[in-house]
C-alpha cells in the first residue's frame, strides 16, 4: 500500500489528480529524485476486474466505486436540452428516471457526464481507445506561443517514451517499445471474409470515401498511430488501438504510479488517496502570488459528484506544503473549480462567492469544448456477427482537406451516457458511432455554484453555439454515407430497421426513402453527446486575456503553479484525448525538471 502523506513534511512538488495529466508527471518527478506528493480523491482499483479488464469498460463507467456524476447542460436553451432522450431525473426515492416523461415531483439533474475518481483517473474507466492528435493540433500551439518544442515531430517522441507497443515491428521508429503504457490492437482477419455482411458494408464504404474496395483487408490493419505523410488527410480504415495489452489488461497511469512506488530504488513518491484538494495555498508577499502548498480533506466520497456521498459528510482540512511547485491535474471540470476556489479566475465570478481574488484570469473555466458525437442505430434481420469497422474519413462538405469524422461500426449500441447506459436492443443491433472532429464552437464553461469545495460546478457545453449548422451538416453527411454503406450488407441482414436518426417505420413508410437532412440535423442537435472534454484552462498566446497557461503549463499571473491535464489543450486534440494527455504529462515533467535545474544552476551561481 502506498505510504501515507505526512502533513508536517514539505515536498518538492505536489500534484493534484492522478489521471493521464497528473499520474505520469508525478511518477517522472519522483523518478528524477524529487519528493512528490500525489493527491487523489479516489481509491486504487488496479486489481478490480471491472477496471483491470478493458472489455468491462461500460461496467467501469457505470460503477459507483469510482463514479463521479456531473449533470451537464448542452446549451442555454432549457427546452432544447429537455429533448435529449436520456435526460436524467432524481425521483427522490434513491432511483433515477431517464427519459422525456419524468414522474411527478422528479427533480431535473441534467445530462450525465461520467468521470472516474480513481488512481489513474478516467483512463481507468474509459474504452482505452488510443489515438493521436492531428499534427496541426500540436503545431497550433507553436503558432500561438512561439514555443517550437510543441512541433508535431517532436511530440511523437513523447508517445515513444510512454509506449510499449505490442503490434508494431520492434524496429518501427514511429513507436516506443519500452515504455509503461501497453498499446495493442485486435486481430483484423475478419476483414478477409468477403461474404460477411461487415466486409460488404466496408467495401461499399471504401467506394464512398474513395478507397479501393478490394484492399479492405489490408486497410483493416492500418496502424492508427502510424506516422505517414498524409496521416491527417487519408480517409481510410484502421485497426483500433487501445491502451491495454494483448491479453485485455487495461494500462493507464495507474501502472506507472504503482511501478514507481514499488520500485526498489525507493523513488520519493507519496500517494495520498481518498483526499480531496480544496484549495491551493499561496504566499502573497511577492509581486505575484506564489503557490506553496495545498489544503485538502481526507475521507471517502467527500465530493458531491460521488453517488456514495452522504449529505452532511465533511472532514477537517489539512495543509501540505511544496517547496518548488504545485501542479493541478484534476481534469477539465475540477482543475478550473480548484483554481477559482483558490482565488484565480474571473474576478466577478469569484467576488460573487466572496472568494478573495489573487489573479483576475477570465479564461479559467471558459472555452470548454468537446467533440460532438452521434450514432446511426438500426436492427438487421439477423445478427451481424463479427467485425468492428474503424474508419476516419472526410465528408464532402468538410471545410478543409482533413478528415472530419471518426466512426466505428459494429454490433453494439452507443447513444451517450446515463445511469445504466447503454441500451441493449437485442442481438440484431448494429451501430455506427461517430465522433465529429474539430467542432467550430468553443463556448462551454465550468462555473462555480458555491465556494464550497465539496460542491460540483455548473457545466454547460453550449454545443453548436457557433458554426452549429455547418457542424451538423457534416454529421448528417457522414450519417448519409454510413447509411448508404449499410445497404450493401445483403441478405439475410437487409432491410435494416433504422432506429435513429431516421426511424424507418415512421419515415420510410411515408416517403419511401429516408428522412430529410433537416430532420437529421435536428436529431443530432438535440441528441448529440460527448466525452472528450478539453480546454477549460487552455494554453494560449501572450496577450490573449483568455489564455490561462503559457506554453510551459504555467498559470499566468502566478508563480510555482502549473496546470497539466486535458484542460490545457487549446482545442480537442484530434478525436480521443487520453493518450495525448499522457504525452503532455511527460512533456510537462520535462519543463518542470528543466525549471528545477535552472533554479539549481542559479543557486550555484549565487554561491560563487
Ligand atoms: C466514459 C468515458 C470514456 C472515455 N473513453 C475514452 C477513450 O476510449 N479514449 C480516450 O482517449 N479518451 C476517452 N475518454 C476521455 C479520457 O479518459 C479523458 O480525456 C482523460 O482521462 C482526461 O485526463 P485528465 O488527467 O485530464 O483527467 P481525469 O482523467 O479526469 O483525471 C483527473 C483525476 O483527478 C482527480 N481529482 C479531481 N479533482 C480532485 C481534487 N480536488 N482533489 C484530488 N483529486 C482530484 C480525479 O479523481 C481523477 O482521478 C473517455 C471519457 C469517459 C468519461
Amino acid at each position: 500500500a502506498p505510504a501515507d502523506a505526512d502533513p508536517t513534511a514539505t515536498y518538492d512538488y505536489i500534484v493534484v489528480g492522478s489521471g493521464p495529466g497528473g499520474g505520469p508527471l508525478s511518477a517522472e518527478l519522483a523518478r528524477a529524485g524529487y519528493s512528490t506528493l500525489l493527491i487523489e480523491a479516489g481509491t486504487d482499483q488496479w486489481d478490480n476486474p471491472t477496471y483491470a479488464d478493458i472489455q468491462n469498460f461500460n461496467e467501469a463507467a457505470n460503477d459507483e466505486t469510482t463514479r463521479w456524476d456531473f449533470w451537464v447542460k448542452h446549451s442555454d436553451d432549457a427546452a432544447r436540452d429537455l429533448k435529449f432522450k436520456h435526460t436524467t431525473w432524481d425521483t427522490g426515492d434513491g432511483t433515477f428516471y431517464v427519459g422525456l416523461d419524468p414522474p411527478e415531483g422528479a427533480k431535473l439533474l441534467g445530462i450525465q457526464y461520467p468521470r472516474a475518481a480513481v488512481l489513474g483517473g478516467c483512463a481507468m474507466h474509459n474504452a482505452g481507445v488510443a489515438s493521436l492528435p492531428e499534427d496541426d493540433d500540436w503545431n497550433r500551439i507553436v503558432n500561438l506561443t512561439g514555443d517550437a518544442s510543441w512541433e508535431a515531430g517532436k511530440m511523437r517522441e513523447y508517445l515513444k517514451k510512454i509506449e510499449r507497443n505490442e503490434y508494431a515491428d520492434a524496429d518501427d521508429p514511429s513507436h516506443g517499445h519500452d515504455g509503461w503504457l501497453a498499446i495493442s490492437n485486435s486481430d483484423p482477419s475478419w476483414a478477409k471474409n468477403d461474404s460477411s455482411p461487415a466486409v460488404k458494408i466496408m467495401k461499399r464504404l471504401a467506394e464512398l470515401i474513395g478507397q479501393d474496395p478490394s484492399r479492405v483487408a489490408d486497410f483493416a490493419n492500418t496502424d492508427i498511430l502510424g506516422d505517414f505523410p498524409n496521416r491527417d488527410t487519408m480517409s481510410s480504415f484502421f485497426n483500433l488501438a487501445t491502451h491495454a495489452d494483448k491479453t485485455g489488461k487495461r494500462f493507464s497511469p495507474n501502472n506507472y504510479i504503482r511501478a514507481t512506488v514499488a520500485d526498489p530504488a525507493k523513488y520519493p513518491l507519496t500517494v495520498k488517496l481518498n483526499t480531496l484538494a480544496t484549495k491551493v495555498l499561496f504566499n502573497t508577499t511577492g509581486p505575484k502570488p506564489r503557490a506553496i502548498g495545498v489544503e485538502a480533506m481526507s475521507g471517502p466520497s467527500l465530493y458531491r459528484a460521488d453517488p456514495k456521498h452522504i449529505p452532511g459528510t465533511t472532514a477537517p482540512k489539512t495543509q501540505y506544503f511544496a517547496r518548488r511547485e504545485v501542479i493541478l491535474s484534476g481534469g477539465v471540470f475540477n482543475t478550473p473549480q480548484l483554481l477559482k476556489l483558490s482565488g484565480i479566475g474571473p474576478a466577478t465570478e469569484l467576488s460573487k462567492f466572496g472568494i478573495p481574488v489573487l489573479v483576475d484570469l477570465p479564461g479559467v473555466g471558459e472555452r470548454l469544448t468537446d467533440n460532438y458525437e452521434g450514432s446511426l442505430l438500426g436492427l438487421g434481420k439477423v445478427p451481424i456477427a463479427s467485425g468492428l469497422i474503424t474508419i476516419l474519413f472526410r465528408t464532402p462538405n468538410a471545410p478543409t482537406p482533413k478528415r472530419n469524422i471518426f466512426a466505428w461500426c459494429g454490433a453494439f449500441s452507443f447513444e451517450g451516457f446515463w445511469p445504466g447506459f447503454p441500451t441493449y436492443y437485442g442481438p440484431n443491433q448494429y451501430s455506427c458511432a461517430m465522433v465529429h472532429i474539430k467542432p467550430r464552437s468553443q463556448d462551454g464553461s465550468v462555473r462555480l455554484l458555491s465556494a464550497d469545495p465539496q460542491d460540483k460546478p455548473e457545466i454547460n457545453f453550449r454545443f453548436f453555439e457557433h458554426g452549429g449548422d455547418e457542424d451538423l451538416a457534416e454529421l448528417v453527411s457522414a450519417a448519409n454515407m454510413l447509411r448508404e454503406s449499410w445497404q450493401a450488407a445483403g441478405e439475410p441482414v437487409l432491410p435494416f430497421e433504422e432506429l435513429h436518426p431516421c426511424p424507418s417505420s415512421a419515415e420510410k413508410k411515408s416517403n419511401g426513402t429516408t428522412c430529410s437532412d433537416g430532420k437529421q440535423a435536428e436529431y443530432f442537435k438535440t441528441q448529440a453527446y460527448s466525452h472528450h472534454a478539453t480546454s477549460s484552462c487552455q494554453i494560449g498566446a501572450e496577450g490573449d486575456k483568455m489564455a490561462v497557461l503559457d506554453s510551459k503549463f504555467r498559470v499566468r499571473g502566478a508563480e510555482g503553479l502549473r496546470v497539466v491535464d486535458a484542460s490545457a489543450f487549446p482545442n480537442v486534440p484530434g478525436f480521443f484525448p487520453s493518450v495525448p494527455t499522457m504525452m503532455i504529462s511527460v512533456k510537462a515533467a520535462g519543463d518542470v525538471l528543466a525549471a528545477a535545474a535552472a533554479a539549481k544552476g542559479a543557486d550555484a551561481g549565487d554561491g560563487e
